[in-house]
């Protein structure tokens, strides 16, 4: 079987994944607060954990794995943009506006991450279903001392954790020291955390032992994995900006709720999509929308190739350059495998990358490989553990609308180009570059082969008359 190695967020070194349960492999993974459309750098734990979780199936048989990702759909930011909505004239009662608003964004969720080669996970909770088990495990956390309930709030006794501060490797007084945290008249230490806040009349609330309220964030997540994943599981996921305080709040709800379980066995953390240096971040402004780029003509392969360019452990940025050339290989490798039956298996070196803590990138430069190697099928059969090449993905006949026919001749154009200089036809091989430089297709030829775009000034008829 393959070994496969990935970097444990919290032993802050690579380690042979070991399942608990090797027929029943389990990974969470935190999912979107819905209220506005993903950004792009909201994409990205999509695809490094649609990687992973492709990789699993493959290496343990997809009926031995099991992919939970949330929906928060009750949420303070979620509240915030429906009372936005309300002043500016919907007259719905708020709690309509929320379900309303909340609805429409997983399904522009769905629409987008479908686009760009995500598989569905299996399992994808709403908080909001998933109340009753927040409560009893709030509950069972005042039960063991490690909550206390005051003023229509519950607060999590963060003290009563020792191991608190593990995963991010900070000790409790440096984390208040550095962290803005919120001070607030019920709290016995301006470190303790939201569990249950009281709701107004108007805003979703459900009814409890300290009045009629909401859950926070954070106890979203222990109780939804607990629920579908049980009290251990193998793989948590997130973006590195979740690891304090989300996910270090997390395991001290789980650890404290179970003692006797092990929460998550590994935690994984893909670093930012980034702007300038920046985390691309609803807050700061600083972002665009996966549907930007699906707008602007990019197949979700291409938007998906790009990021697979990128080890996940490393910040990245989106370039239109990164994008370019994205699409030119894409192009190429789907000229290649059209109608070519795949190899039964992927090839042992891709496999092997992205056994290697998910070597996207290395994963790629194989499957370069065998396209230079002539090995189609295998080509073809690599992509598909890595989501590409799937002849039933969008994008493509759209993505220069009326320019898809243009596609296939250039191709043929370029096929004729290079058999032309095989047989030091010299004359037709200068006609064909002279010719297609004419009608505004430029011709970039690279170690890879040629790939080609088209300029402003494109003029179909005389790439027609190339023929
Ligand atoms: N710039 C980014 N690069 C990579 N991952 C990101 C980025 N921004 C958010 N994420 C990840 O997206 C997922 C969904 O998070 P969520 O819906 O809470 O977005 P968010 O953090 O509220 O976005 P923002 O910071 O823009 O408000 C989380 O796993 C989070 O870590
Ligand atoms: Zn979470």
């Amino acid at each position: 079987m393959t070994t496969i190695r990935l970097t444990n967020t919290k032993a802050r070194r690579k380690e042979v994944f070991e399942p608990i349960d090797p027929t029943k492999v389990r990974m969470y993974v935190c999912g979107p607060t819905v209220y506005d459309r993903a950004h792009i750098g909201n994409a990205r734990p999509v695809i490094v954990f649609d990687v992973l979780y492709r990789l699993l199936r493959h290496v343990y048989g997809a009926d031995h794995v099991t992919y939970v990702r949330n929906f928060t759909d009750v949420d303070d930011k979620i509240n915030a943009r429906a009372a936005e909505m309300k002043a500016a004239g919907d007259t719905r009662p708020l709690e309509a506006i929320i379900r309303a608003l909340t609805d429409e964004t997983i399904g522009w969720y769905h629409a987008d991450m479908d686009a760009l080669g995500a598989l569905r996970p299996d399992r994808e909770p709403r908080a909001t279903e998933w109340i009753g088990a927040m409560i009893a495990m709030i509950e069972d956390l005042i039960g063991k001392g490690h909550a206390y309930a005051k003023e229509g709030h519950v607060l999590f006794r963060v003290r009563s954790y020792e191991g608190y501060g593990q995963l991010s490797g900070r000790s409790v007084d440096d984390m208040i020291a550095g962290a803005r945290v919120e001070v607030a008249p019920f709290k016995e230490d301006p470190m303790d955390f939201v569990l249950w806040k009281p709701s107004s009349d108007e805003l979703p609330g459900w009814d409890s032992t300290w009045g009629r309220g909401r859950p926070g964030w954070h106890i979203e997540c222990s109780a939804m994995s607990r629920e579908l994943l049980g009290e251990s599981f193998d793989i948590h996921g997130g973006g590195i900006d979740l690891q304090f305080p989300h996910h270090e709040n997390e395991i001290a709800q789980s650890m404290c709720a179970h003692p006797k379980g092990g929460f998550a066995k590994v935690w994984m953390h893909n670093e930012m999509l980034q702007v300038e240096g920046k985390k691309m971040s609803k807050s700061l402004g600083n972002f665009f929308t996966v549907r930007d780029l699906l707008d602007q003509g990019h197949p979700g392969e291409v938007i998906r190739f790009v990021y697979l360019g990128t080890h996940y452990a490393k910040p990245m940025d989106w370039t239109e350059e990164k994008a370019r050339q994205a699409e030119a290989t894409l192009r190429k490798w789907r000229g290649l495998v059209a109608g070519i039956e795949p190899a039964p298996s992927p090839a042992p070196s891709v496999i092997a990358a992205l056994a290697d803590d998910l070597n996207t990138a290395g994963a790629i430069a194989e499957l370069h490989a065998l396209a230079g190697a002539g090995d189609t099928a295998g080509l073809k059969a690599s992509a598909a553990l890595l989501g590409l090449l799937d002849e039933t993905m969008g994008g493509w006949a759209e993505v220069r609308g009326a320019n898809a026919d243009a596609a296939a001749l250039i191709d043929e154009l370029l096929a004729a180009r290079a058999n032309a200089r095989k047989a030091k036809d010299f004359a037709r091989a200068d006609a064909l570059r002279d010719g297609f430089a004419a009608a505004g297709v430029i011709v970039k030829d690279t170690p890879q082969g040629a790939e080609w775009e088209l300029a402003p000034d494109f003029d179909p008829a005389k790439l027609e008359a190339l023929r």
